[in-house]
Protein backbone atom coordinates (compact mmCIF):
# COMPACT_ATOMS: atom_id res chain seq x y z
CA UNK A 1 0.00 0.00 0.00
CA UNK A 2 2.83 2.69 0.94
CA UNK A 3 5.46 2.69 -1.44
CA UNK A 4 9.11 4.01 -0.62
CA UNK A 5 8.66 7.52 -1.61
CA UNK A 6 5.31 7.96 -0.20
CA UNK A 7 4.42 10.68 2.32
CA UNK A 8 3.50 8.08 5.10
CA UNK A 9 6.67 6.40 4.46
CA UNK A 10 8.05 9.88 4.81
CA UNK A 11 6.50 10.65 8.64
CA UNK A 12 7.78 7.04 9.65
CA UNK A 13 11.24 8.06 9.01
CA UNK A 14 10.69 11.28 11.21
CA UNK A 15 9.40 8.65 13.84
CA UNK A 16 5.98 9.93 13.84
CA UNK A 17 3.84 6.64 13.23
CA UNK A 18 6.87 4.40 14.08
CA UNK A 19 5.01 2.26 16.61
CA UNK A 20 1.78 3.71 16.05
CA UNK A 21 -1.30 1.20 15.10
CA UNK A 22 -3.42 3.12 12.88
CA UNK A 23 -7.13 2.91 13.29
CA UNK A 24 -8.50 1.55 10.43
CA UNK A 25 -11.99 3.24 9.35
CA UNK A 26 -14.76 2.08 6.74
CA UNK A 27 -17.67 4.32 5.49
CA UNK A 28 -20.05 2.54 4.54
CA UNK A 29 -23.62 3.51 2.75
CA UNK A 30 -25.46 3.64 -0.18
CA UNK A 31 -24.30 5.77 -3.46
CA UNK A 32 -24.63 9.25 -2.97
CA UNK A 33 -25.13 9.75 0.84
CA UNK A 34 -22.22 11.91 1.13
CA UNK A 35 -19.26 9.44 2.25
CA UNK A 36 -16.61 10.63 -0.07
CA UNK A 37 -17.77 14.20 1.35
CA UNK A 38 -17.64 13.32 4.92
CA UNK A 39 -14.06 11.99 4.33
CA UNK A 40 -12.59 14.74 2.42
CA UNK A 41 -14.05 17.19 4.85
CA UNK A 42 -12.92 15.72 7.86
CA UNK A 43 -9.02 15.82 6.23
CA UNK A 44 -9.06 18.77 4.12
CA UNK A 45 -11.80 20.77 6.12
CA UNK A 46 -12.94 21.68 2.31
CA UNK A 47 -16.73 20.91 1.14
CA UNK A 48 -15.75 19.41 -1.90
CA UNK A 49 -19.39 18.85 -4.18
CA UNK A 50 -18.48 16.19 -6.50
CA UNK A 51 -16.50 12.94 -6.79
CA UNK A 52 -16.38 10.11 -8.80
CA UNK A 53 -18.76 7.33 -7.82
CA UNK A 54 -16.70 4.01 -8.97
CA UNK A 55 -13.70 5.05 -7.01
CA UNK A 56 -12.69 3.71 -3.89
CA UNK A 57 -9.79 5.16 -1.91
CA UNK A 58 -7.86 4.65 1.12
CA UNK A 59 -6.86 7.93 2.60
CA UNK A 60 -4.43 8.31 5.47
CA UNK A 61 -4.38 10.99 8.26
CA UNK A 62 -2.51 11.90 11.09
CA UNK A 63 -4.19 14.28 13.40
CA UNK A 64 -4.41 14.70 17.45
CA UNK A 65 -7.53 14.06 19.16
CA UNK A 66 -8.26 14.17 23.14
CA UNK A 67 -4.82 14.83 23.12
CA UNK A 68 -3.18 11.72 21.72
CA UNK A 69 -1.77 10.97 18.63
CA UNK A 70 -3.87 9.07 15.61
CA UNK A 71 -3.16 7.68 12.72
CA UNK A 72 -6.50 6.61 10.63
CA UNK A 73 -6.78 4.85 7.71
CA UNK A 74 -10.16 5.49 6.38
CA UNK A 75 -11.44 3.50 3.48
CA UNK A 76 -14.11 5.54 1.23
CA UNK A 77 -16.25 2.94 -0.36
CA UNK A 78 -18.19 3.21 -3.81
CA UNK A 79 -21.67 3.00 -2.68
CA UNK A 80 -23.41 0.88 -5.29
CA UNK A 81 -20.66 -2.26 -5.97
CA UNK A 82 -21.11 -4.63 -8.44
CA UNK A 83 -22.50 -8.09 -7.65
CA UNK A 84 -18.73 -9.12 -8.30
CA UNK A 85 -17.38 -6.34 -6.28
CA UNK A 86 -19.20 -8.25 -2.77
CA UNK A 87 -16.79 -10.17 -1.86
CA UNK A 88 -14.63 -7.09 -1.58
CA UNK A 89 -16.95 -5.51 0.39
CA UNK A 90 -17.03 -8.32 3.20
CA UNK A 91 -12.78 -8.38 2.52
CA UNK A 92 -12.99 -4.96 3.65
CA UNK A 93 -15.15 -5.22 6.48
CA UNK A 94 -12.62 -7.57 8.14
CA UNK A 95 -10.02 -5.23 7.19
CA UNK A 96 -11.50 -2.61 8.72
CA UNK A 97 -11.67 -2.02 12.69
CA UNK A 98 -14.36 0.77 13.32
CA UNK A 99 -17.82 1.71 10.92
CA UNK A 100 -19.43 4.64 9.66
CA UNK A 101 -22.37 3.75 8.38
CA UNK A 102 -24.15 6.63 6.30
CA UNK A 103 -27.24 7.31 4.65
CA UNK A 104 -29.18 10.47 4.30
CA UNK A 105 -31.49 12.16 5.49
CA UNK A 106 -33.99 12.97 2.37
CA UNK A 107 -33.53 9.50 1.50
CA UNK A 108 -35.52 6.47 3.05
CA UNK A 109 -34.11 3.28 0.86
CA UNK A 110 -30.44 4.98 2.24
CA UNK A 111 -31.52 4.19 5.32
CA UNK A 112 -32.86 1.09 4.73
CA UNK A 113 -29.92 0.38 2.84
CA UNK A 114 -27.96 0.69 6.72
CA UNK A 115 -29.85 -2.24 7.97
CA UNK A 116 -28.08 -4.97 5.68
CA UNK A 117 -24.90 -3.29 5.66
CA UNK A 118 -24.86 -3.85 9.58
CA UNK A 119 -25.98 -7.40 8.97
CA UNK A 120 -22.65 -7.58 6.97
CA UNK A 121 -20.50 -5.99 9.25
CA UNK A 122 -21.89 -8.49 12.09
CA UNK A 123 -21.75 -11.63 9.88
CA UNK A 124 -17.94 -10.57 8.49
CA UNK A 125 -16.68 -9.86 12.14
CA UNK A 126 -18.52 -12.61 13.88
CA UNK A 127 -16.57 -15.19 11.52
CA UNK A 128 -13.41 -13.64 11.80
CA UNK A 129 -13.80 -13.54 15.78
CA UNK A 130 -14.74 -16.96 16.21
CA UNK A 131 -12.41 -18.48 14.46
CA UNK A 132 -9.94 -16.86 16.31
CA UNK A 133 -11.71 -18.66 19.39
CA UNK A 134 -13.19 -15.44 21.14
CA UNK A 135 -16.06 -15.67 23.19
CA UNK A 136 -19.39 -15.00 21.39
CA UNK A 137 -19.86 -12.14 23.62
CA UNK A 138 -17.59 -10.51 21.75
CA UNK A 139 -19.20 -10.80 18.46
CA UNK A 140 -21.01 -7.60 17.02
CA UNK A 141 -19.00 -5.65 19.94
CA UNK A 142 -17.44 -3.69 16.78
CA UNK A 143 -17.68 0.24 16.88
CA UNK A 144 -20.33 1.45 14.53
CA UNK A 145 -21.40 4.68 14.00
CA UNK A 146 -24.95 5.21 12.86
CA UNK A 147 -24.46 8.96 10.64
CA UNK A 148 -27.54 10.16 9.02
CA UNK A 149 -26.23 12.77 6.54
CA UNK A 150 -27.61 16.01 4.35
CA UNK A 151 -29.66 17.85 7.49
CA UNK A 152 -29.59 21.42 5.88
CA UNK A 153 -31.91 19.69 3.17
CA UNK A 154 -34.68 20.40 5.99
CA UNK A 155 -37.12 20.48 3.02
CA UNK A 156 -36.96 17.06 1.49
CA UNK A 157 -36.12 15.56 4.81
CA UNK A 158 -37.68 11.68 4.92
CA UNK A 159 -35.92 10.23 8.20
CA UNK A 160 -36.67 11.70 11.01
CA UNK A 161 -34.10 12.34 14.06
CA UNK A 162 -36.11 9.82 16.02
CA UNK A 163 -35.98 7.32 13.47
CA UNK A 164 -32.39 7.29 13.16
CA UNK A 165 -32.30 7.04 16.90
CA UNK A 166 -34.04 4.38 17.09
CA UNK A 167 -32.68 2.35 14.02
CA UNK A 168 -29.18 3.21 16.12
CA UNK A 169 -30.28 0.96 19.11
CA UNK A 170 -32.10 -1.68 16.98
CA UNK A 171 -28.82 -2.66 14.82
CA UNK A 172 -26.63 -1.92 17.84
CA UNK A 173 -24.71 0.88 16.73
CA UNK A 174 -22.59 2.15 19.49
CA UNK A 175 -23.75 5.80 18.73
CA UNK A 176 -25.90 8.26 16.59
CA UNK A 177 -25.41 11.53 14.58
CA UNK A 178 -27.36 14.03 12.40
CA UNK A 179 -24.80 15.90 10.40
CA UNK A 180 -23.93 18.13 7.40
CA UNK A 181 -20.96 17.67 5.97
CA UNK A 182 -21.79 20.86 4.09
CA UNK A 183 -22.76 23.24 6.56
CA UNK A 184 -20.48 21.79 9.74
CA UNK A 185 -16.90 20.73 9.83
CA UNK A 186 -17.61 20.23 13.54
CA UNK A 187 -19.88 17.63 13.25
CA UNK A 188 -18.22 15.88 10.98
CA UNK A 189 -15.16 16.12 13.47
CA UNK A 190 -17.39 14.91 16.20
CA UNK A 191 -18.07 12.12 14.08
CA UNK A 192 -14.65 11.41 13.89
CA UNK A 193 -13.70 11.89 17.34
CA UNK A 194 -16.71 9.46 19.04
CA UNK A 195 -15.24 6.36 15.90
CA UNK A 196 -11.83 7.42 17.98
CA UNK A 197 -13.27 7.13 21.08
CA UNK A 198 -15.13 3.78 21.26
CA UNK A 199 -11.85 1.89 19.17
CA UNK A 200 -9.77 3.22 22.22
CA UNK A 201 -12.05 1.48 24.41
CA UNK A 202 -13.01 -1.68 22.33
CA UNK A 203 -9.00 -2.53 21.74
CA UNK A 204 -8.63 -2.33 25.30
CA UNK A 205 -11.43 -4.73 26.52
CA UNK A 206 -12.81 -6.28 23.07
CA UNK A 207 -14.42 -8.65 25.19
CA UNK A 208 -17.11 -6.18 26.86
CA UNK A 209 -19.84 -5.28 25.22
CA UNK A 210 -20.04 -1.57 25.73
CA UNK A 211 -22.52 1.34 24.74
CA UNK A 212 -22.45 5.25 25.03
CA UNK A 213 -23.17 5.00 28.54
CA UNK A 214 -20.64 2.94 29.37
CA UNK A 215 -18.13 4.98 28.34
CA UNK A 216 -19.57 8.42 29.84
CA UNK A 217 -19.93 6.62 33.32
CA UNK A 218 -16.23 5.45 32.98
CA UNK A 219 -15.30 9.23 32.03
CA UNK A 220 -12.62 7.92 29.45
CA UNK A 221 -13.54 10.54 27.29
CA UNK A 222 -14.07 14.13 28.20
CA UNK A 223 -17.72 14.85 29.08
CA UNK A 224 -17.65 18.41 27.11
CA UNK A 225 -17.31 17.93 23.66
CA UNK A 226 -19.31 14.05 23.66
CA UNK A 227 -22.63 14.13 22.12
CA UNK A 228 -23.41 10.37 21.31
CA UNK A 229 -26.32 12.17 19.47
CA UNK A 230 -25.21 14.88 17.07
CA UNK A 231 -28.38 17.05 17.01
CA UNK A 232 -26.31 20.03 17.12
CA UNK A 233 -27.37 23.82 15.11
CA UNK A 234 -25.79 23.92 11.79
CA UNK A 235 -22.94 26.47 11.97
CA UNK A 236 -20.99 27.06 8.24
CA UNK A 237 -17.01 26.41 9.73
CA UNK A 238 -15.81 26.83 5.92
CA UNK A 239 -12.01 27.42 6.41
CA UNK A 240 -12.28 27.89 10.03
CA UNK A 241 -10.39 25.44 13.08
CA UNK A 242 -11.09 22.18 14.04
CA UNK A 243 -13.35 21.93 16.97
CA UNK A 244 -11.88 22.68 20.24
CA UNK A 245 -9.74 19.88 21.35
CA UNK A 246 -9.04 18.48 18.18
CA UNK A 247 -5.59 19.90 16.13
CA UNK A 248 -3.89 18.79 12.83
CA UNK A 249 -0.21 18.50 12.98
CA UNK A 250 0.18 17.14 9.63
CA UNK A 251 -1.12 17.57 6.83
CA UNK A 252 -2.99 14.75 5.13
CA UNK A 253 -1.83 12.24 2.85
CA UNK A 254 -4.31 10.91 0.14
CA UNK A 255 -3.59 7.20 -1.33
CA UNK A 256 -5.45 8.29 -4.19
CA UNK A 257 -7.04 5.29 -6.81
CA UNK A 258 -6.15 2.68 -4.61
CA UNK A 259 -8.32 -0.17 -4.80
CA UNK A 260 -9.04 -1.34 -1.84
CA UNK A 261 -9.42 -4.99 -2.91
CA UNK A 262 -5.96 -5.28 -2.26
CA UNK A 263 -6.08 -5.47 1.86
N1 LIG B 1 -27.02 19.18 0.63
C1 LIG B 1 -26.01 18.37 0.93
N2 LIG B 1 -25.42 17.65 -0.04
C2 LIG B 1 -24.41 16.84 0.31
C3 LIG B 1 -23.93 16.72 1.63
N3 LIG B 1 -22.92 15.83 1.65
C4 LIG B 1 -22.77 15.42 0.39
N4 LIG B 1 -23.66 16.01 -0.43
C5 LIG B 1 -23.80 15.86 -1.88
O1 LIG B 1 -24.27 14.56 -2.14
C6 LIG B 1 -23.74 14.10 -3.37
C7 LIG B 1 -23.05 12.75 -3.15
O2 LIG B 1 -21.91 12.96 -2.32
P1 LIG B 1 -20.71 11.92 -2.31
O3 LIG B 1 -19.78 12.33 -1.24
O4 LIG B 1 -20.16 11.72 -3.67
O5 LIG B 1 -21.52 10.61 -1.89
P2 LIG B 1 -20.96 9.10 -1.77
O6 LIG B 1 -21.73 8.48 -0.69
O7 LIG B 1 -19.48 9.10 -1.65
O8 LIG B 1 -21.42 8.52 -3.16
P3 LIG B 1 -20.77 7.24 -3.95
O9 LIG B 1 -19.36 7.61 -4.27
O10 LIG B 1 -21.67 7.09 -5.14
O11 LIG B 1 -20.86 6.07 -3.03
C8 LIG B 1 -22.79 15.17 -3.87
O12 LIG B 1 -23.46 15.95 -4.81
C9 LIG B 1 -22.49 15.98 -2.63
O13 LIG B 1 -22.21 17.30 -2.93
C10 LIG B 1 -24.57 17.52 2.65
O14 LIG B 1 -24.26 17.51 3.84
N5 LIG B 1 -25.60 18.32 2.23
Amino acid sequence: MTSSSSPKSSFCKIGLCSRQKPLKVMVLGQGGVGKSALVVRFITRRYIGEYDPNLEKVYTFHTVMDNEMVLFEILDTAGQPHESECLTLEANIRWAEAFILMYSVTDKCSFDECNRLKFLINYNKRRRRLGSNSSKEAVTDVPVVLVGNKTDQWGDRMVTLEEGQRRSKEIGCVCFHEISVRESIEQVWSVFRDVCRFWQVHSKCPKLKRSSSDIHSEQIVSPDSTRFICTSKLTTANGTAPPNGTQNTVSPVMMLGKRASTY
